[in-house]
């Protein structure tokens, strides 16, 4: 780690992470920091645990072990309401979207801001159209239902409800998963944009290496049932471990490398 990300503010504290289903043990002494501001992105073999990871941080599932302080609260030993404080500072997005199927896209995005003490119909739905209008979807998708959509809208749907209580963390699952190649580009500058617009903390699960290289200002690699290295994209091709060698040294690497040289990157820590 460097002097500068030391002196960073971390907004996300992991220590000595253990999850276990059964007799499967998925981390084992993970370790991890997240600094406010940055788009980290995770990314590790099939069944590494990444979106284990991702749910233990959002409070979706406990650990068997270890340490979890998100914004300054020690999760295990939160009781509810820190627990709500928390929940409505941090807003998740799952690959496909997860909405309700029976709600319209603008009734899903108004379900976290049912929980704002009074908060008007009528103010909900005017809050829950701007978050619509900001993930780039038209104005007639808030009365569409989840079905009726594109596989790029459920996924802007379900980052429009992330960031519905106006979060300082977002925690996204495969952002890009199942999107082709312009629409994944599209949803890329829309997390960049958001992130800087909305001073946001980003902590994405990715596959996808051209997102590494145009979207992450740091990456964590997970691996040996751990945060095996974190670094910049630059970090990342010096490190000598075979998994991690082969990911961003092999052909889908370069073909990202030269794609994304042309392009504006975000700024490395
Ligand atoms: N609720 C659960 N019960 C039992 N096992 C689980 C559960 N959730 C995850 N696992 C197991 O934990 C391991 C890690 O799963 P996880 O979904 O985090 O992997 P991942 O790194 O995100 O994989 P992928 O890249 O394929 O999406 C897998 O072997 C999975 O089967």
């Amino acid at each position: 780690m460097t002097d500068t990300a030391q002196k960073r503010d971390v907004v996300i504290s992991v220590r000595g992470l253990r999850n276990q289903f059964g007799t499967q043990v998925v981390h084992d002494g993970l370790d991890l920091d997240i600094y406010r501001g940055e788009i980290l992105g995770v990314v590790g073999g099939s069944g590494t645990g990444k979106s284990v990871l991702l749910r233990s941080i959002a409070g979706l599932i406990t650990p068997a072990a270890g340490e979890i302080t998100v914004l300054g609260t020690d999760m295990g030993r939160a009781d509810e309401d820190a627990h709500n404080a928390i929940a409505a500072q941090t807003g998740v997005m799952f690959q496909d979207g997860a909405l309700f199927s029976s709600l319209t896209v603008r009734e899903n995005v108004e379900v976290p801001l049912r929980m704002v003490h009074g908060l008007d119909g009528k103010l909900r739905r005017k809050l829950a159209d701007l978050k619509i209008s900001m993930v780039g979807l038209p104005y007639l998708a808030g009365d569409k239902y989840p079905s009726e959509l594109s596989g790029g809208m459920r996924k802007r749907a379900g980052l429009a409800r992330a960031l519905a209580l106006d979060p300082q963390i977002v925690f996204l699952d495969e952002p890009t998963a199942g999107l082709d190649p312009i629409g994944a580009t599209d949803f890329d500058m829309l997390i960049r944009g958001l992130s800087r617009d909305l001073d946001l903390t980003v902590f994405l699960v990715t596959h996808d290496l051209d997102t590494l290289h145009a979207v992450c200002d740091r990456i964590a690699v997970l691996a040996e049932r751990r945060v095996l290295v974190t670094g910049t994209m630059q970090d990342m091709l010096d490190v000598d471990h075979p998994w991690v060698h082969d990911y961003f040294h092999g052909p889908r690497a370069r073909a990202a490398l030269t794609t994304n040289d042309t392009t504006t990157k975000p700024q490395g820590t």
